[in-house]
């Protein structure tokens, strides 16, 4: 298991369809570290993990994932990834084990499944409570059991890094407490987490740091709000906090210095300032 910063994220700017989204976020997270994403709709959080992905262009800033340069950085399987709302079905007439079997690819290749790759489809599988539903076709299931299909392909490659957006969305809270706790194994085993979430649930004690998306900007980087919250509300929350109301995303400025607390602050990001 490598000791390097799984992603290191600076001064991130990216823009969709010519506006600005992110103005600057800075985001690390460290080996066993599980650091949520919040933030109140529209604030970037979907786009952030995008940018860490490859699938939003930086327009400034730099990414750095396991120490490598985004540019020079090859090793994908190394990452697992749960995307916001797709389903697993697209069309395509795959089973819930084909489709799970495919996040094992860059470890065995085009070579035929072995017996331990089998075997972690079937770990996997079981671990999101579908293990009886491995010959289904994907697209006859649910949203919520599409949503699990997913998850087990994004765990089944042993990732050094999982990365999910909004993975709890759709899941039932039994199926989200068994969830919490295979998530709890992939973190003892050293694997990084990054989550973007509206409500903690049975992931909150897992959760070492809550990272606060406001209008494109990191609004606080610091311990998981409190029981219950999805996010800490801004200071002043009258209209100019909602998102589309901020005048520095609509001229697309960089962010103001926000409210860090040092103590949880990544080891190895510089302040969150642009320069
Ligand atoms: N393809 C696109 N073209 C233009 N603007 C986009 C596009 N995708 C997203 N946006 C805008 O970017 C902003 C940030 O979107 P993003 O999906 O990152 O937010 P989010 O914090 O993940 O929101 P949510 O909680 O609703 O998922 C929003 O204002 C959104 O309208």
């Amino acid at each position: 298991m490598t000791t390097a910063t799984a992603i290191s994220l600076r001064g991130a700017v990216a823009s969709l369809g010519g506006r600005p989204v992110l103005r600057g976020v800075d985001l690390t997270v460290q080996p066993g570290e599980v650091v949520a994403l919040l933030g109140a709709n529209g604030s970037g959080k979907s786009t952030t993990v995008r940018t860490v992905v490859g699938s939003v262009p930086l327009q400034r800033g730099t990414l750095e994932l396991f120490g490598t340069p985004y540019a020079r950085f090859r090793h994908w399987h190394r990452i697992g990834y749960v995307p916001q709302r797709t389903t697993a079905a697209s069309g395509v007439p795959a089973s819930v084990r084909e489709v799970v079997s495919a996040g094992r690819l860059s470890r065995h290749g085009l070579l035929p499944l072995r017996r331990r790759d089998r075997e972690a489809v079937d770990r996997a599988l079981s671990a999101v409570g579908m293990l009886d539903r491995a010959a289904d076709g994907v697209a006859d299931l649910s949203g919520g059991q599409q949503q699990r299909v997913l998850i087990a392909r994004a765990m089944v490659g042993e990732p050094d890094l999982l990365i999910m957006d909004e993975p709890m969305a759709g899941v039932d809270l039994a199926s989200q407490q068994v969830l919490a706790r295979t998530l709890r194994q992939e973190v003892e085993r050293g694997a990084a987490v990054l989550l973007v979430l509206h409500e903690l649930g049975p992931l909150e004690p897992l959760i070492d740091r809550a990272v606060v998306l406001r209008d494109g900007c990191v609004a606080q980087d610091g311990p998981p709000p409190p029981s219950g919250r999805g996010y800490p509300q801004p200071p002043t929350a009258g209209q100019h906090a909602l998102p589309g109301h901020d005048p520095d995303l609509l001229t697309g400025q960089g962010c103001h210095p926000h409210a860090a607390d040092d103590h949880h602050r990544p080891r190895t990001t510089a302040p969150g300032l642009l320069p």
